[in-house]
This record gives structure tokens, sequence and C-alpha cells, in this order.
């Protein structure tokens, strides 16, 4: 197998149209100008297993047998690593079953941390719960909506729901204003959700309103699970494109999708492609067809890239010893890729001030006024009216 050249990954990794961008410079409380460092998610080594009954076992994993000790647990992810980046969408793809929703939830820390290993940091800082919950959301793939508001009246229900207390009326309604521009839904915002009795919003705007839902607090890091399922090709566009926008005002977008059409993975910054809880691919998907000709499958011509991938990856499941040289074949490409990257990652500030910066920005509507000197963690969490994460 032979590795071919390849983009730097810091030269695809730079975020285009950006709205923020991460040179800004802003003036801090000493008036003094301090370069914004682009958020960051990192996760290292994500293992999660579960117990499993003596039915269940798997007598081998690729071409390694599964040792004694191993064989009454399931392997759900296994030492998966990777960066997520202020700016950009990443995409978790894979079959049914290889693991998507559940990495999407380990980096969403909805899953148990007894049973996961690994680390998962935001600009190099451990996040504790309660703080990754103020500044992310977690999009389901649908939510229930009262048929009978409107769009605008679902989205100020949030609004009024979800928003701290303190936020006086007229900023609501004006988040609700622009919350319903970024979601391209001016047009339907006058237009009851509807059901089955009613006619209402069409499917693709109704995920939007389910988006706009849970990110009325403007979040620094969205995750969704499969977004586009069950849309139409143009819809589940419209539904990404939006993701783009998010991302580019200053977010870190993570979602895990099936099988995203061509329109759609030009949308894409970044793609993790999952194998039975393992990384068979990470990287930008202009460079799938480099690294599936470096493995000794070159793409077609035409054809969509990720289908190509996805359509390859499925046949080498039928022989699990392929799909391991497939895994190790990415390690190497990875150790390849990054050799120009500062894998020491030191950012200029602090998380909270980074977040504080990114607040005085327009990001995560607080209720308080952004300054330098906010203390986020005590008096942000409470400030909220019901918190996103419901009562604990
Ligand atoms: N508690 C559990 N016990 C045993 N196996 C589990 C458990 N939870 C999840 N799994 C298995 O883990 C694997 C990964 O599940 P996951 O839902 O993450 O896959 P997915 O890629 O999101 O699938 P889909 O695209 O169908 O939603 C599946 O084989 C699933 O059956």
């Amino acid at each position: 197998m032979e590795f071919h050249e390849f983009p730097s990954e810091r030269e695809e990794n730079t975020p285009k149209n950006y709205e923020h961008s991460p040179l800004d410079i802003i003036p801090n409380s000493s008036n003094s100008i301090m370069p914004i460092d682009p958020f960051l998610l990192s996760f290292k080594n994500i293992t999660y297993y579960v117990k499993v009954g003596p039915k269940s076992r798997l007598p081998c994993r690729g071409n390694k047998i599964v040792s004694p000790e191993k064989n009454n647990r399931k392997i759900l992810l296994d030492d998966i690593s990777g960066e997520a980046r202020e700016g950009e969408i990443m995409a978790i793809l894979g079959a049914s079953g290889s693991g998507k929703s559940t990495l999407l939830d380990a980096l969403a820390n909805r899953i148990d941390k007894n049973s996961l290993k690994g680390s998962v940091t935001l600009n190099g800082e451990a996040l504790e719960s309660g703080f990754l919950k103020v500044i992310s959301a977690y999009v389901m793939q649908d939510d229930l909506l009262f048929p009978m508001l409107t769009v605008e009246e679902t989205l100020m229900f949030s609004a009024d729901f979800r928003l701290p207390r303190s936020l006086s009326k007229e900023k609501k309604k004006a988040r609700v204003q622009a919350l319903i521009d970024q979601l391209g839904l001016r047009n339907a915002a006058k237009t009851i959700i509807g059901d089955e009795g009613h006619r209402g919003v069409s499917g693709g705007e109704r995920r939007r309103v389910s988006i706009g839902i849970d990110i009325i607090h403007d979040p620094i890091l969205l995750f969704l699970d499969e977004p586009t399922s069950g849309l139409d090709s143009t819809s589940a566009y419209k539904v990404v494109k939006v993701l783009q926008r998010i991302a580019q005002s200053g977010s870190i977008v993570i979602m895990s999708i099936h099988q995203p059409s061509s329109r759609i993975l030009d949308l894409l910054d970044h793609l993790i492609l999952l194998s039975h809880g393992q990384i068979v691919y990470n990287g930008s998907p202009t460079n799938l067809p480099c690294f599936f000709d470096g493995f000794g499958h070159p793409f077609p011509e035409k054809g969509n890239p990720a289908e190509v991938a996805l359509d390859f990856i499925r046949e080498l499941e039928d022989t699990p010893s392929e799909v391991q040289k497939l895994v190790e074949f990415n390690q190497s490409w990875q150790a390849l890729m990054n050799l120009d990257n500062d894998s020491n990652y030191k950012p200029s500030v602090a998380l909270r001030d980074a977040i504080n910066r990114s607040i005085a920005r327009g990001k995560l509507v607080t209720g308080v006024i952004a300054t330098t000197d906010l203390n986020l963690t005590p008096s942000l969490v409470p400030s909220f009216a019901n918190p996103f994460w419901g009562v604990s």
C-alpha cells in the first residue's frame, strides 16, 4: 500500500466564508488587543463497551481472536480519536450499527462516565458536565411540537421557556427573529406546524424548527443525531446548509448521517467513517478518493465519494481482517497527516475567557452582559429559566 501526497490538514481545515474570523481581535477588559482561539473539541482514545450475555459473544474481531477476558463484552467504540473545529461541520458516517449515535453520545457526554474510557476536551480543558450542557445542544431526530402553534410561536415558546428569566421580552423576540432568518424559515414563520388533520409546514421546515428549539440559546457546541433522516434530498440539503451557517457563526457542529448526497458532502468539512466502532477514515471529504486510492481501491471518476467509500467498507465487512487492514491504514495515514500539525495544542486564553469572548461576539444567549469578568460556572448555569438538560 502506498501513500500519496495529501494536502496538509491545516490547509484543508481553514474555514471558508468565516463569519467570525478566527483571527478576529477584540479588546479585553484592559483594552489591549488579543487574538481569539477558535474552539477545538478534541477526543482521545474513546473506548466504550457493554457487557453482553453468552449468546451475543463475538468470537473474533478483525483478524484478532478476542481474549477470554473480552469475551463477555461488546466493544461499541474502539479507541476513537479526533478533533472537531469551530466554523466546521464534522459528520460521522457508517453503516447501520457502526456506532455513529454511540460516538455522538460519547462526545456529548450522554454516556455514563464510568463505562467510558478516553478524554474529551474543549480548547485543551476537560468539560464539567453542567458547564457542557450550558454551552451545547443535542438535537434528536424529531422533537414533539405543538401542531397548532406557528413556527414563530413555537420558537417564542422555546425562548420563554428556555432562555434566562433575566432576558427582556424584546431581546427574546429579537433572538427568535434572528433564528427564523438563520433557519431560513422567514416564509413559514406564520404557518402552523400542523399534523395529519391540519396542513402545516413541510417536513424539512419542521426539522429546522426542531433544530431551532434546541439552539435557541445559540450554543457553541451542537450535536445532531441524523438531522437529515427521512427528508427528501432538497430538504436535507437545506438542513445541512443551515448547519453550515450555524457553524460559521462560531459553533462546532457534529452530526451523524447515513448517506450524504454529493451536494451535502460539499458542505461537510470533516468526516469520520466508522465500521463496527472503529475509525476507518478521519479527514476531509476531498481526501476520500486519495485515501482509498492509497489503500488500493481507486474510486471511479464519477459518483458520490461518500457512497463509494461506504459501499466499499460494507464489502470489506464480509471479511473482518480486511476491515482491520483499513483501520491500520487509517492510523498510518493519520500519523503521516499529523506530522506537520501542532500535536501539543496550547490555546492562548483559558476556555472560560474564550467563551466570554464568544458571548461578546453574540454567541450564547445568556441574559448577562458579556464582559471578560463573567464567572461562567456558578452564575451562568442557574440563570436559565428551564435548563436544556431538564431537572436532574
Ligand atoms: N446496550 C447495548 N448492548 C449491546 N449492544 C448495544 C447496546 N447499545 C448499542 N448497542 C449496539 O451498538 C452498535 C452501535 O449502535 P449505534 O446506535 O451507535 O449505531 P448507529 O451507527 O448509530 O446505527 P443506526 O444508523 O442504525 O442508528 C449496534 O450494533 C447496537 O446494537
